[in-house]
């Protein structure tokens, strides 16, 4: 089996929605698919009202194919200081013509206010492996470990695109969604992350900087994380840009457009670029002319996160199968 869905970006590529199906007859949310978490969860009709502003909400009472967990609980924190927690039900999970019957869906009771303020955003779908997850008493598996042995091949793809809708398909790689040749490489999965190794970057038209970049292909995360050597070396080529501690980040005029960032992939001197105006991540004032910086350091994570500023500039393969990552340029 196969399957897959659109990707439709919110504002500045904040995110990207996808719509999931959800119970019998079928609910439809507008899901965020989250590759740096591994938890199904969504508003329901459980949510306290006041956490809810415009979301739509799966209601289990209303699905035929839906059953308790009794005693089964969840509960979730993110880097960004957002949680969520609630309680689970089994239903039936469909992204386009791929279906699992018997997927668990977390359903929320409360969320924070970063997810309350977020009101297109319907939950999350974490494909992440199966060690984050936080269901007690028993970590429950996420939509891709359940589809897996049903795949084609037991892969996932994520085509983000730069403000405008891209795809997730399931099962099969789409020869016509990426140009040259996909590199895999390996993954560490020790941390329940799409863990792999960057051999280095570029700078505009500089030269190759060897240095391993070790970080998660993160669908979850807007912007590009990175050490502040790489960081520091990056917005130094830009005059204006500076640190900016009451953005908490690096800002820089939005003209003329900033440099080319590439980053390395494989030992072969593959390379995915990023155009400069996908670090014009957002503007930060009213003028328009100061841009907060797409790419961003990762000091106190731990290692770097290739967030959806990254990803949009490629065609990845997520390999459940080989457990490796595939990046082709589009
Ligand atoms: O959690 C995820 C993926 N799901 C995000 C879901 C989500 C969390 N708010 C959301 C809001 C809307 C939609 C989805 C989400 N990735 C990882 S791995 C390590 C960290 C981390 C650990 C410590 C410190 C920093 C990051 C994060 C992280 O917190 N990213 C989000 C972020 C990262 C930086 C800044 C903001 C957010």
């Amino acid at each position: 089996s196969t399957g897959g869905a659109v990707a439709t970006p919110e504002d500045h590529d904040v995110e990207y929605l996808t719509p999931v199906s959800i119970g019998t007859p079928e609910q439809i949310l507008n899901l965020d698919i989250d590759t740096g978490s591994s938890d199904l969860w969504v508003f329901s009709s459980e949510t306290s009202r006041s956490e809810v502003k415009g979301q739509t909400l799966y209601d289990p009472s209303n699905s035929s194919t839906a059953q308790k967990l009794e005693g089964y609980t969840w509960s979730i924190s993110y880097g960004d200081g957002s949680s969520s927690a609630g309680e689970v039900y089994l239903d039936t999970v469909s992204i386009g013509a791929l279906t699992v019957s018997s997927q668990a869906v977390e359903v929320a009771q409360k969320v924070s206010s970063e997810f309350t303020s977020d009101s297109n955003n319907d939950g999350l779908l974490g494909l992440g492996f199966g060690s984050l997850n936080t269901v007690q008493p028993n970590a429950q598996k996420t939509f891709f470990d359940n589809a897996m042995p049903a795949l084609d091949s037991p892969v996932f793809t994520a085509d983000l695109k730069a403000g405008i809708p891209g795809r997730y398909n399931f099962g099969y790689i789409d020869p016509n969604a990426y140009t040259g040749n996909i590199t895999y490489v390996s993954v560490d999965d020790s941390q329940g992350f799409w863990d792999w190794t960057s051999p280095g970057y570029a700078i505009g038209s500089g030269s190759f900087e060897n240095t391993t970049i070790k970080g998660i292909a993160d669908t979850g995360t807007s912007l590009l994380l990175l050490p502040s050597s790489v960081v520091s070396a990056y917005y130094g080529k830009i005059s204006g840009a500076k640190y900016d501690s009451t953005q908490a980040g690096y800002v820089l005029p939005c003209s003329p457009t900033p440099p080319d960032f590439a980053f390395g992939v494989g030992d072969d001197g593959a390379a995915i670029v990023l155009p400069g105006k996908y670090i014009n991540y957002a503007p930060t004032g009213s003028s328009g002319t100061t841009c907060f910086g797409g790419i961003q350091g990762d000091s106190g994570i731990g290692f770097a996160i290739f967030g959806d500023v990254a990803l949009k500039a490629a065609f990845v393969v997520f390999d459940g199968g080989s457990k490796t990552l595939g990046w082709a340029s589009k």
